[in-house]
């Protein structure tokens, strides 16, 4: 198994990134484009391979869509291709495979599409055998378990000869990802209302138009650079480029946690940069509006000392792998943890009083994010990432970028 030696940083470090774009942008742009007729440019792609599969599939006209590990890339084109009455298998790797789509097939199956699974129910893969419009012009979808199926449903809906009239159930999540589909459908042409207080969005049927759309740098990716900034030795900064001040993207809450726990952003024109500031004594924080930021805040509060409370991180059991089982596992490597409060449906941060030791080994369960959320230990130690390559599903030259603060090679003994 491939491994990777970060040695530890002891000197300030000044650089500029330039970020990968967003694949949830970029998957969306994908999606939307293909809907409407495929002639617009789309700029600024992103090279994660979760993209590149969503381009791979969109161009191939196989029987079979592997889309790997990447659960927009499953959801987004198993709405495409059910309601284009497309015949098709859709399946992924043994973790997609445990990962679950039934309310999107429910979704699909009440418009009108023929799906069935293939191994368990719930669970890709899916044959999808062809649709045949039912004239369902209302449907109710949960959105407690992945905003994606609503994301999903909604792209296609102008495609519907009457529309669609979506109502929410259940304790919405991911709320910034439907509001980032909503706005790219509507730089398509599409014309959808949203109201969240009846929890109600409303879709007329109207052909996409096709609109070139640019993508914005990814915040998510960004996150990890926040952490070498406020784990990093004093007068270290590093200045992202390619992110916008008004984005699409949730995950730019990261500016504003991270005001909490030791770094500042400030606007350039071309990016942010961030420098440290002083920690608050206290932290809280509800990530069920942007649970891919969770890992990152979780090693920065575990190693700056802050003990902080978290709710809203129940979707992160059923992401790249169990991410709250993996960040406890890691985390109690160096006398660290994530304590769930089951009275009170909060987790804990426990704090790490030594902090990690030389050669702490961190294992990577198959998430791009548990690699990167924990490569900022090299701030403290010198730091073992396993299977290191797992950050192409987002973030392919995250090794490289990360050279240019740190020394990087393979362990002696790997
Ligand atoms: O729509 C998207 O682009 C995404 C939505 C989120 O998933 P959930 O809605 O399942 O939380 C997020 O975790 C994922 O990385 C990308
Ligand atoms: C959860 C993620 O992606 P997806 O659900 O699209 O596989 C992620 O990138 O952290």
């Amino acid at each position: 198994m491939k491994k990777l030696l970060l040695h530890r940083v002891t000197r300030p470090f000044q650089t500029e990134i330039q970020l990968p774009a967003s694949k949830s942008e970029s998957n969306r742009a994908l999606i939307l484009n293909a809907l409407a007729g495929g002639k617009a440019t789309l700029t600024n792609l992103s090279e994660a391979r979760d993209t590149q599969t969503m381009l791979r599939l969109l161009q191939a006209d196989g029987p079979v869509a592997d889309v790997l590990d990447a659960g927009t890339t499953m959801r987004f084109l198993t709405a495409l291709y059910a309601s284009a009455g497309r015949q098709k298998t859709m399946t992924g790797t043994p973790r997609m495979q445990e990962r679950p789509i039934g309310i999107l097939v429910d979704a699909l199956r009440e418009l009108g599409a023929d799906i069935a699974y293939e191994k368990n129910e719930g669970y890709p893969p899916l044959a999808l055998n062809g649709f045949s419009y039912s004239g369902k012009k209302e449907l109710t979808m949960r959105g407690d378990v992945s905003s994606q199926f609503i994301s999903a449903v909604l792209m296609i809906a102008p495609t519907l000869p009457e529309g669609l009239t979506l109502h929410l159930t259940g304790a919405l999540g991911s709320i910034p990802y439907i509001e980032m589909t909503i706005q790219q459908m509507r730089m398509f042409g599409a014309d959808v209302s949203a109201d969240w207080d009846s929890r109600r969005i409303v879709v007329a049927s109207k052909p996409y138009a096709a609109t070139d759309f640019a993508v914005e740098s990814d915040w998510s990716g960004a996150s990890y650079w926040y952490s070498f900034v406020a784990l990093g030795p004093e007068g270290s900064e590093v200045e992202l480029l390619g992110l916008k001040e008004n984005s699409l993207q949730g995950d730019a809450a990261i500016v504003d946690i991270m005001r909490h726990l030791g770094v500042e952003s400030t606007f350039t024109g071309r990016g942010f940069l961030l420098t440290k500031i002083p920690v608050k004594e206290a932290f809280e924080w509800d990530f069920t509006h942007c649970p891919d930021l969770a890992q990152t805040i979780s090693v920065i509060a575990a190693i700056k000392q802050v003990p902080a409370f978290f709710t809203g991180i129940e979707s992160l059991k059923v992401k790249e792998t169990d991410r709250v089982l993996a960040i406890q596992q890691e985390l109690r490597k160096f006398g660290a943890d994530l304590v769930e409060i089951v009275t009170n449906d909060r987790y804990q941060i426990k704090v790490s009083a030594d902090g990690p030791q030389a050669g702490t080994e961190i294992d990577t369960y198959d998430d791009h994010r548990m690699a990167m959320a924990f490569a900022p230990l090299a701030m403290l130690a010198d730091t073992v990432i396993e299977n290191p390559d797992v950050v192409v599903k987002s973030y392919p030259r995250f090794w490289e970028d990360l050279g240019k603060i740190l020394v990087i090679d393979e362990p002696a003994h790997a």
